[in-house]
């Protein structure tokens, strides 16, 4: 035998990433990790979260929790997508019950020189807290993560969490060279940061461009989507790369065209819709967060349906259409990757 340990290699979600058949469909959920689970809430105790993040151990054990409980058959990083802004020194706090809170918001030439590049050295932690994971999963992958330039844009210029981004509209559109500037600046440490991950040991990787569907299609390609592929670009040819927002049914395409691998879709567009539109791609999704606070057989009717409408595309990777509410049942998690395991086996 040649190989005689199993290695995140063969496992079903890279298999599903690459196109080939898995031998179930491969099933993991934004936001597992988190206020859902007991054993998180346990875990971090009264450590803040930007202080969890920068703790191995801890981010170890809570990456670990949900792949323990649920089954699923991919672990996400727990980190956050502000974390290398703050370790270059950006003011920024993670408010619970509100979001990123930054202390200083941008507007200005002056503020984007704020932002310098990022270097491994500023995050030692990222790199002990994937090394300690990779002894940990075994053959479970890993998938490390970034916020995508505008999501994180956003943040800066709003100042925190925003509904309309309007201070991020208004600077793209009345300074256009500031907005560049920032965008391009934030997609270098978004790829370092996706880097620093996969070096250390990720399998795959997620840019989470959550915010983009604030934006029209036009709008998007101008001044969104060179930044994303820039950062995705940092990792290009060494891990499958996934994209995804929130709200993109309008932007499926022009958000493929960054080079992911995968594309992520949102609850509010069909799988099936999503195949025909994106022809010979992997797609991942799609059930709405939302009914996991649903009775049972209508958890399992509408996760039977996602299954049915993912069978049209090159290939599958279930998870919710966004991340997992934290008042869910984790009860009801594991029933959903039980049933997608047992009506997908091959
Ligand atoms: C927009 C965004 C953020 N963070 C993230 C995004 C993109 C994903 C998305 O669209 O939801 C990404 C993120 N944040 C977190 C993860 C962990 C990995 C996983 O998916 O399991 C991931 C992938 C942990 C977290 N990030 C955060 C928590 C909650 C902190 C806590 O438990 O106190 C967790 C588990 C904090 C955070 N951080 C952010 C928000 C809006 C919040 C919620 C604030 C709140 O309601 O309290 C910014």
């Amino acid at each position: 035998m040649v190989n005689a340990v199993p290695s995140p290699h063969e496992s079903p979600f890279l298999a599903a990433c690459r196109g080939e058949e898995p031998v179930h469909t491969p099933v993991w959920f934004m936001r597992q990790a988190g206020r859902s689970l007991p054993e998180y809430k346990a875990a971090r105790g009264e450590t803040s979260m930007l202080e969890a993040c920068r703790t191995p151990e801890l981010v170890c054990e809570i990456t670990m929790q949900p792949v323990r409980r649920h089954g699923v058959d991919a672990a996400v990083f727990f980190s956050d997508i502000v974390v290398p802004l703050a370790a270059i020194g950006v003011g920024i706090e993670i408010v619970p019950g509100v979001g990123p809170v930054v202390a200083e918001p941008f507007s200005t030439e002056a503020d984007v020189k704020r932002l310098r590049n990022l270097d491994p050295c500023d995050v030692p932690y990222i790199t002990e807290a994937v090394g300690l994971l990779g002894k940990e999963l075994g053959a479970t992958p890993l998938i490390g993560f970034a916020g995508a330039p505008f999501t994180l844009a956003s943040y800066l210029v709003e100042g925190g969490p925003s509904r309309d981004h309007a201070k991020t509209k208004a600077l793209m559109k009345s300074r256009p060279d500031v907005w560049h500037a920032l965008a391009s600046r934030l997609a270098a440490i978004c790829g370092e940061f996706l880097r620093v991950q996969v070096d250390a040991g990720a399998n795959a990787v997620q840019l989470f461009d959550s915010w983009a569907g604030a934006l029209s299609e036009a709008d998007y390609r101008e001044f969104a989507l060179p930044h994303s592929t820039a950062a995705l670009a940092g990792v290009a040819e060494s891990v499958p790369r996934i994209h995804f927002g929130v709200g993109t049914g309008h932007l499926l395409e022009a958000m493929a065209e960054t080079g992911a691998e995968i594309s992520g879709v949102d609850f509010r567009t069909p799988l099936d819709e999503a195949a025909k539109r994106l022809p010979g791609k992997v797609l991942q999704g799609n059930l709405d967060p939302a009914l996991i606070l649903a009775d049972d057989d209508a958890l399992i009717a509408e996760t039977d349906k996602v299954v049915a409408a993912g069978r049209a595309a090159k290939g599958h990777i279930f998870n919710l259409g966004h991340g997992v509410l934290p008042y869910s049942d984790p009860a009801k998690l594991k029933l959903v990757v039980d049933r997608v395991h047992e009506t997908t086996a091959r």
